[in-house]
């Protein structure tokens, strides 16, 4: 099985202060990872630097997968509810990287469009704007999206966050379908009931990895405790890393 991705002495951050620093590791193609760690451990930083919305400060990810063929959903509130748009076309939107900003949306697609917002159980809401819609609604419709985009690489920022159980489930099924289907997927989460019956691997951050394997060797009391201690210990106004010793910048 071949390497989606590598990080290599790998420091993220915002106007030069770091946020993740001096990440080493590969992530498996076909991995099923969950990212967890207390607030403001860097996890969604890292999930930004990956999709490459951010660039590294020092280090570098290495990506071993084309950047159409990544799909990235970022935290609920950071997508924007305002946009006049409705269900249909933000779903299609899922189909822009194969078939181009303007290109023509086929008979065959939107048999495609359909059986996507169909699987997230969202017949009827075609037309609905979606500012109208409730949260799990609109989670459905974000997934509904995840599933034209095909990617090979799926990135969910706190996918379930403020979901109904039903929801959840439901959503956590089509995660482990596209697993299923030889997909890589890291997902950030909060719940680790739902990472332990679900997620086999688990990166625990804490600015730094505090732990990155099994699930159940990663979420463990001592490592947990670990965790939220260095986050606490954490200096915000820390300056850039220096770069460690013979690591590549
Ligand atoms: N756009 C930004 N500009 C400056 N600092 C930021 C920015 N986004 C995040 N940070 C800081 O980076 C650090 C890591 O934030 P990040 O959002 O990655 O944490 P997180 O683990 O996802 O937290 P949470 O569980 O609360 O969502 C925090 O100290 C945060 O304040």
């Amino acid at each position: 099985m071949g390497t989606v991705l590598s990080f290599r002495n790998l420091t993220l951050g915002y106007d030069r202060h770091p946020a993740v620093h001096h990440l080493d590791g590969e992530v498996a193609e076909g991995d099923l990872l969950a990212v967890c760690g207390p607030n403001g451990a860097g996890k969604s930083t890292l999930l930004k630097g990956i999709a490459g919305v951010l660039s590294p400060l020092t280090g570098r990810i290495e990506g071993h997968v084309p950047a159409r063929e990544i799909a990235y959903l970022p935290q609920a509130a950071e997508v924007d509810r305002s946009f006049p748009i409705d269900v249909y076309d933000l779903v299609a939107m899922g189909l822009w990287r194969r078939a181009g900003l303007f290109g023509a949306i086929s008979r065959a697609d939107r048999a495609r469009i359909e059986a996507a917002i169909a699987a997230v159980g969202l017949e009827g809401f075609e037309t609905r704007p979606i500012g109208t819609l409730s949260g799990g609604q609109m989670q459905r419709t974000l997934f509904a999206r995840l599933l034209l985009q095909d990617a090979r690489l799926i990135l969910l920022d706190e996918p379930f966050t403020a979901l109904d159980a039903g929801t959840m489930a439901d959503l956590t099924a089509l995660v482990t379908r596209w697993n299923g289907e030889g997909r890589t997927v890291i997902a950030v989460l909060h719940d680790f009931d739902l990472v332990r019956d679900h997620f086999p691997r688990t990166l625990l951050l804490a600015r730094e990895a505090v732990a990155w394997g099994a699930t159940g060797e990663v979420l463990t009391a001592d490592n947990l405790a670990a965790a939220r201690r260095m986050c606490e210990a954490w200096d915000e106004a820390a300056p850039t890393c220096p770069p460690v010793a013979g690591a590549a910048a």
